[in-house]
């Protein structure tokens, strides 16, 4: 629901918003400049500036001083009527004073679309959906996040999602700020509220009817300062009667023209300084700094317009088609989905269309419309994501609340496959949640729960040969969710390892093809990754690409995996036979939770067998020399020392502050864990000066460092869970 009302009039106004974020953006310079070009006296009264102008136009008829303190005379001479800016200090012409026609032309874009009534109407319109999509967009940023305490904090999901909450959240409160004030001028303009200009004082019953006296002498003037004055208006000096109409910050009166005398003052309401501060604040005119810093805002409203569009279409394109949906009321098994993104619907499509071609009738549906109570459906399929910490996506928010009200009946079998992402600390809860809570209504596992890290196409076909069996069927689940254009990729090196082992690793270094002929629109250029992200490899004969961490960045000019063989792997045995020169197809997934921060900090890397590629590239990429810290266990040191030659020059030129290895194979073996607790009060050392851990390996390899660690930093009351909220424990495990 909250998604619908952001999405919907977002999508809408998009055209809207981009056109007024542009115009105000560019109006937003405009005090700026105008204060550039403005030197402001101090203490310099009004009667001071009056009488220094009138000495250089006798025929000077109006004084202003707009919101950033410049000066324009309004004046008469034999040639016309002109207006010149002019110098307070002596009160002569700087320049002309000519109004930006293109200015004055953007003004009226921002506030009317050059269509008049039609225009304010539609102007006004898009700032109170402007005011919906930054409340409503503020409220999913706090469920994506997991609450109002993280909303600082790392943002996860794709490219396109994480900018427009970057964004977001950097322009939010300015965005707010021109929403409100800009519905409000609306509202003003259509007399909805009032802005108070209408409370003007009345003219003068009697003047003294005396001579003109000097302008700078009038006590009025005298007493009022400059930086008070909005507008002085001079009066015919060959009419006695007339008189100075002066309008300040605090008011409006008239004042004679003899005695100088304050004849008539009226003091804005307290609705007419609302409106001139509501003004203030949304245009800058006056606080220069607010107005540029609004303007970048309106810049990021442009940019939240282009990448929201992108992220309505992604999950457009994602959305669950699913062919041949029995009815719930005939079916006899049932497939409910929980998802935010749409990509587990995906997964789910590839199951219910297996099922139905092994001959069942299938109902799939968001966990949400769960129809327990209309179904004879005695086998439920729950494949469910995460999301925010730990919690419900929004096709499945009600679940829970509606399995206490309308549970299956208990003779119903479940098998949960949980979506997720090892690097939240709360991986795949939402799946286990509802794994515990079907159990609590006496329903049966068919199966044990079942994780899928990263929505790995390989874990859910292993899925698949698990449940098959148990319903008498060959399940063979093949998803490959989308993924982005590939790109070629030729071998220019290999370095083997572990063969003596029979452990044969593999350091395969990729370049562009250099010296491949090119295409008429080809480039031999890798494109841009960073050590840590994936490289997605799909190996001939399937469609499901392979993912490896990558062990360099394209500033280094290569792409480096490290690649273990596994029996019977597809793909690893296809990079294991690859010759110098020859081709593959790859794709890059950007992982950019995976990174040492940027800082003095200490870096504690540890990673076992192949889990060093990433941590290599770390270490070769750390040219600042800043202070890092590499545990690794390998088998033996004879023949799978990886990367040894490297981390030894690595140590000579201090890119790598120590190396602690550890061997399992040789005499006395030990495995890294092992080193961490040996080297415990370094450990706790180095956590304590704000250090960051960073693990890479096999999921078994990091549950023990996990183990060891907590045990490591109990004494320092710190606990793994605790530095991974914090972000400084990381994992890509594997
Ligand atoms: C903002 C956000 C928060 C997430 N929170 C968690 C989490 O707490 N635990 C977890 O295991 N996975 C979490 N994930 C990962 C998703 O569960 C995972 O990517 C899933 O495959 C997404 O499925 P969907 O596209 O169907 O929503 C999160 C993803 C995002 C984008």
């Amino acid at each position: 629901m909250l998604r619908k009302i952001h999405s919907l009039p977002g999508l809408i106004a998009a055209l809207l918003i981009v056109l007024l974020g542009i115009t105000g953006a560019v109006l937003s310079v405009d005090p700026a400049i105008d204060r550039l070009g403005t030197s402001i006296p101090a203490h310099l009264s009004v009667a001071e500036l009056a009488g220094r102008v009138v000495a250089h136009y006798p025929g000077a008829e109006q004084i202003q001083r707009t919101p950033s303190g410049g000066i324009i005379v309004y004046y008469h001479s034999d040639s016309g009527a002109g207006a010149d800016r002019v110098d307070p200090q002596r009160g002569s012409r700087i320049e002309p004073y000519v109004p930006s026609a293109f200015s004055r032309w953007t003004k009226q874009l921002h506030r009317s679309l050059l269509l008049d009534t039609t225009g304010r109407a539609a102007t006004g319109i898009t700032a109170i959906v402007m005011l919906v999509l930054c409340v409503s967009g503020l409220l999913l940023l706090v469920k994506r996040v997991g609450g109002w305490r993280q909303v600082a904090g790392p943002l996860r999901g794709n490219r396109s999602q994480r900018w427009h909450a970057e964004v977001g959240r950097i322009a939010i409160a300015g965005l707010l700020l021109s929403a409100l004030t800009g519905t409000y001028m609306s509202a003003a303009t259509f007399s909805l509220v009032s802005d108070g200009t209408q409370d003007e004082p009345d003219f003068p019953a009697a003047t003294s009817g005396g001579p003109p006296a000097p302008v700078a002498r009038l006590p009025a003037l005298v007493a009022t300062d400059l930086a008070d004055l909005r507008e002085l208006v001079l009066p015919d000096p060959s009419d006695s009667a007339a008189v100075y109409t002066l309008r300040t910050v605090q008011g409006d009166g008239y004042v004679d023209q003899s005695t100088g005398k304050l004849l008539v003052f009226r003091a804005h309401s307290g609705v007419r300084d609302t409106y001139e501060l509501i003004y203030k604040l949304h245009t800058g005119e006056g606080l220069w700094w607010l107005g540029l810093l609004l303007g970048l805002c309106a810049l990021g409203a442009v940019w939240l317009a282009a990448t929201g569009a992108i992220v309505w279409w992604q999950r457009q394109r994602a959305k669950p088609k699913i062919a041949g949906n029995s009815p719930a009321q005939s079916a006899e098994t049932l497939i409910l989905v929980g998802s935010e993104n749409n990509s587990t619907w995906g997964f789910a499509r590839v199951l219910h269309d297996a099922l139905r071609k092994a001959g069942h009738k299938v109902h799939t549906a968001p966990m949400n419309q769960a129809p327990f109570q209309r179904s004879p459906a005695r086998l439920v399929f729950i494949l469910t994501a995460t999301y925010g910490d730990g919690e419900a996506p929004s096709s499945a928010n009600q679940f829970r609340a509606q399995l206490a009200q309308r549970a299956p009946d208990p003779a119903t079998k479940f098998a949960v496959l949980a979506f997720g992402d090892r690097q939240f600390t709360k991986f795949c809860q939402f799946g286990k949640d509802v794994d515990a809570a079907l159990a609590a209504h006496g329903c049966q596992r068919l199966l044990e729960l079942t994780t899928i890290n990263r929505q790995s196409s390989q874990e859910f076909a292993r899925w698949g040969v698990a449940v098959g069996p148990l319903l008498g069927l060959e399940l063979e689940l093949e998803h490959t969710p989308a993924h982005p254009k590939t790109f070629p990729l030729y071998l220019r090196e290999r370095i083997d390892y572990g063969i003596e082992e029979s452990e044969p690793t593999v350091v395969l270094r990729f370049d562009a093809g250099a010296g491949q002929p090119a295409g008429l629109f080809q480039r031999h250029r890798l494109p841009h990754f960073e050590a840590g992200d994936l490289v997605g490899i799909i190996p001939p004969g399937s469609p499901m690409p392979r993912f490896y961490s990558l062990a360099s960045g394209s500033r280094n000019g290569v792409l480096e995996i490290c690649v273990r063989k596994q029996p019977h792997g597809v793909c690893s045995t296809y990079l294991h036979g690859l010759q110098t020169g020859e081709r593959i197809d790859a794709f890059i997934q950007p992982n950019p939770q995976f990174r040492p921060a940027s800082g003095k900090a200490p870096v504690i890397l540890i990673g076992a067998g192949t889990g060093i590629g990433p941590l290599a590239g770390f270490i070769r990429n750390n040219t600042g020399k800043y202070p890092m810290y590499l545990y690794w266990g390998g088998r033996n040191p004879e023949s799978d020392f990886l990367y040894e030659p490297e981390l030894k020059n690595y140590l000579a030129d201090r890119r790598l502050t120590q190396l602690h290895t550890a061997f399992s194979r040789v005499h006395n073996g030990v495995h890294v864990q092992t080193r961490l607790t040996e080297d415990a009060d370094n450990m706790r050392k180095l956590i304590e000066n704000g250090g960051q851990v960073l693990v890479c390996g096999s999921s078994a390899m990091a549950s023990s460092v996990r183990m060891a660690l907590d045990e490591i930093l109990a004494p320092i009351h710190l606990s793994v869970l605790t530095l991974k909220t914090n972000g400084r424990y990381r994992e890509d495990v594997f």
